[in-house]
């Protein structure tokens, strides 16, 4: 986009070398329309591989996942909320007078759209941009830093703890006292945790829990701030149970600074306003070829770090073809596929040559596993895209997506995977902020870019 401004910006000012450019972009646009061309008819010959019913089922069940992503945004986050998409006003409010404004400076009229899922219409308008005088600027970001003001006080708190390890489940114990004791908070704990708990003592008996798993999606109801005592894998856990909004998650790892100064932290959160840390999640879709109509869906899952569509057991290689939209992206030969959130971009995407991305970047990571190929890099895709996996009918052998590193389901020839951004994000509470954070991670977690200092004497530059 700012390339396109400064371009516009540079032809108003007559120079020469902006139409040098301008011819070199339209050259650009023209390869650009030859090439898709070109992969439009790959894909329908792709396509032909296809049933036509089944190709209109696949279009069917995806359209019915945006219909009900879009009800469940305007549901979860009423009319401003946080996880709104932004979208530029759409109606033409003012055109005369915009019609006047372009005749005078001699400027054909354009507008820039966001809309929620790619569509041009939303429910949530909001100008964002602005076009004045051929120069576009944005009025606001999308990645700002968030922070949350708690409007009444937090009472009831749900503790998620790492199984088998013994200083999570002393310091479990003790926060549990410590929240009930001089905060006055209600706890909840998983049901092995509270039977640990009472094995304790039978003091912790106030400890709230769950018997039956159809209560785990009634949670998000009553839970103000969830707590997770152990690694990153923890996290994932505690996500995984929140099949739509998410509580505030304050994430303590064993050993560091925040976990045994326990009590100031959670103060500070408490009490708040906080950084947080607003972590995209994919919504994943396995349809069958065997299901007779597109009621017989699966139940979407939803990931915080990534979905991985591999081989499994078997030894050939996947043979796997993927469109973004409607437009084919490329067939994937190789271990698998990697489509990945930016929080998980440090985790499994990064091992198979991914780029490491701020989580706060809305955007979807394809990361290829092993191609069989020298020439299939990563790509990064924007958020509002939906991601089609397909096991082709001609694939050698069957491919197994997993979840969060979980959950395996074997894709037989003929299913699909639909891959989108869910409605429903992780907020998690940063230590000072997403940035700082982020940073901290790479350099403490992977030691990213660790190398020894090149000592001071030796060959100089002149
Ligand atoms: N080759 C690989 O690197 C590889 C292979 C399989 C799975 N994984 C990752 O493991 C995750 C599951 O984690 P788990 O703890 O349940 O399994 P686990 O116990 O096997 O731990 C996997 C490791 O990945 C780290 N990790 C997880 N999410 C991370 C993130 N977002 N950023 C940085 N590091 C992260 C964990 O801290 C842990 O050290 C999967 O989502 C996948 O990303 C990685
Ligand atoms: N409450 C839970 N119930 C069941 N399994 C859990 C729970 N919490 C975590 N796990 C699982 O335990 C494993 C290890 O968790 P976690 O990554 O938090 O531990 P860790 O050893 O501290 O990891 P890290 O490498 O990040 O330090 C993960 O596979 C995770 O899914």
């Amino acid at each position: 986009m700012r390339t396109v401004a400064k371009a516009l910006r540079r032809v108003s000012e007559g120079k020469a070398s902006a139409q040098m450019e301008a011819a070199e972009w339209k050259r650009k646009y023209e390869l650009e329309r030859e090439r898709n061309l070109q992969l439009k008819h790959k894909e329908s010959v792709l396509d032909s591989c296809l049933s036509a019913s089944q190709t209109e089922r696949l279009e069917n069940v995806k359209n019915r996942i945006l219909r009900h992503q879009s009800e469940q945004v305007e549901k979860c986050c009423g009319k401003h909320g946080i996880c709104s998409h932004e979208i530029l006003w759409n109606e033409d409010t003012d055109s005369r007078s915009r019609f006047a404004h372009s005749m005078s400076i001699g400027k054909a009229l354009f507008r820039l759209y966001w809309g929620c899922n790619g569509e041009k219409n939303g429910q949530h308008k909001r100008d964002i941009v602005s076009f004045e005088r051929g120069n576009i600027t944005t009025a606001e970001r999308s990645s700002k830093q968030i922070f949350l003001k708690w409007e009444s006080r937090p009472r009831t708190v749900l503790i998620f703890t790492k199984p088998n390890s013994v200083s999570v489940r002393a310091l479990c114990s003790e926060m549990v006292r410590w929240l009930k004791d001089h905060r006055k908070m209600d706890v909840y704990v998983e049901p092995r945790v509270r039977a640990e708990l009472l094995m304790e003592g039978s003091e912790f008996s106030f400890v709230q829990t769950w018997e039956h798993d159809e209560e785990i999606s009634h949670l998000h109801a009553k839970i103000d701030l969830v707590v997770t005592l152990g690694g990153d894998g923890t996290v994932l856990w505690a996500a995984s149970m929140f099949k739509g909004p998410v509580p505030p998650v304050v994430p303590f790892s064993l050993g560091s600074l925040e976990s045994e100064n326990y009590k100031e932290y959670l103060d500070t959160v408490l009490k708040g306003p906080i950084s947080i840390t607003l972590r995209h999640r994919l919504q994943c879709h396995v349809i069958r070829e065997s299901a007779k109509d597109e009621l017989d869906t699966e139940e979407p899952i939803l990931v915080l770090n990534e979905v991985t569509i591999d081989r499994g057991i078997s030894s050939y290689l996947t043979y796997l073809e993927v469109y973004c939209d409607n437009s084919f992206v490329t067939c994937v030969q190789g271990d698998g596929l990697i489509l990945s959130t930016t929080s998980g971009s440090t985790a499994y995407s990064l091992a198979a040559g991914g780029s490491m991305v701020h989580p706060q970047v809305p955007g979807m990571l394809f990361t290829p596993i092993c191609p069989h190929s020298l020439s299939f890099r990563p790509l990064i895709f924007p958020e509002y895209v939906t991601l089609r996996v397909q096991v082709p009918f001609n694939s050698r052998g069957h491919a197994w997506a997993s979840f969060d590193g979980k959950d395996r389901k074997e894709l037989a020839a003929g299913d699909a995977l639909i891959c989108s951004m869910a409605p429903w994000p992780v907020p998690t509470a940063c230590l000072v902020d997403s940035t700082h954070d982020f940073l901290r991670s790479i350099h403490e977690g992977l030691h990213w870019n660790l190398r020894k200092s090149q000592s001071f004497d030796g060959p100089r530059g002149s």
